[in-house]
């Protein structure tokens, strides 16, 4: 397991949302990422981990065109931005949502306004079909209706981090990149903030590319994992090819004591459900 895939008969039947080929990306004369290569398939919630300054978010950043890559390939969706007019590029933008970590909320804009953000941004619509949207998307991540007319200072971190996700879905995405979503949530919040992405994957039909450095997210809710390092993806698929990959990194990572307390669990097909918040934050 190299990150690049390849299929017994050579053939990758699955759908590729998203496809990295040979991304290098670098300050100066520091190389951060060397000829990555990272495929998501339509459809799964990938976690995305490695040690800390690796360059996950360099990596998310350089997938969502905030910084310039020195080589290689990004193709969303089956396009490559690169080859985009404008118009096409707003139009990919528009299957794209972003959650950013700590939320990243306006906090001079309620919730409501805060997820209006994009709609204003990409789309002319009514304030009454903005309003009424906004309403369906705070439902949709689980905030009481009255969560819409608060400021992100009334808010506690959990609610924060569910009306970032409402912004993210505000533009019905495919694709949805979250950063570090559990980070600063307690057990309990993080675990419902899990099975709350497990149930939107399965309702809308999303496909998540989640940085993370929770093990319980890991554990629980991700149908494949990706390691970065190496300034590459040194490894990718199920916690059973982690614990078996030969590397003092991953092997601390995922059999390390905090692992070790949650791995059993995940043994059976029971685990994922039974892996609510309890072995987090040991
Ligand atoms: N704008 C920048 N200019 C120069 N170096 C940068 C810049 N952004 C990131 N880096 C460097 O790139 C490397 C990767 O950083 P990145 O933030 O992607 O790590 P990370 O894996 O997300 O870490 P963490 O898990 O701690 O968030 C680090 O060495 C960082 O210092």
């Amino acid at each position: 397991m190299d990150g690049q895939r390849a299929e017994p008969n050579g053939k990758d039947e699955r759908d590729i949302v998203l496809s990295a080929r040979d991304v290098t990306v670098g300050f100066g004369p520091k190389i951060v990422l060397d000829k990555l290569n990272l495929n998501i398939y339509r459809g799964e919630i990938l976690g995305f981990v490695g040690a800390s300054g690796t360059g996950k978010s360099v990596l998310m950043r350089t997938i969502l065109r905030l910084l310039p890559r020195r080589s290689g390939m990004i193709e969303i969706l089956g396009q490559n931005f690169d080859k985009l007019d404008e118009s096409q590029r707003n139009a990919l933008d528009m299957r794209l949502g972003v959650l950013f970590q700590q939320g990243a909320l306006f906090s001079s804009l309620t919730v409501r306004e805060n997820i209006q953000v994009p709609m204003r941004e990409y789309l002319d619509l009514p304030k009454s079909l903005m309003d009424e949207l906004a309403h369906l998307k705070i439902r949709l991540v689980g905030l009481a209706a009255d969560a819409a007319d608060k400021y992100p200072s009334e808010l506690s971190g959990g609610m924060i981090k569910r009306a970032a996700l409402a912004r993210a879905l505000a533009l019905d995405p495919e694709l949805v990149f979250l950063d570090e979503p559990t980070s600063g949530l307690d057990p309990i919040g993080a675990a419902e903030f899990d099975e709350l992405i497990a149930r939107l994957r399965d309702t809308l039909g999303l496909t998540v590319y989640m940085v993370t450095h929770d093990l319980d997210s890991l554990f629980s809710v991700c149908d494949r994992i990706a390691v970065l390092g190496h300034k590459r993806v040194m490894v990718e698929g199920t916690i059973n090819d982690m614990l078996a990959y030969d590397d003092p990194w991953v092997q601390a990572y995922f059999k390390g004591k905090r692992a070790r307390s949650i791995v059993p669990q995940q043994e059976t097909a029971a685990g994922r459900a039974e892996s609510t918040g309890d072995s987090r934050g040991k």
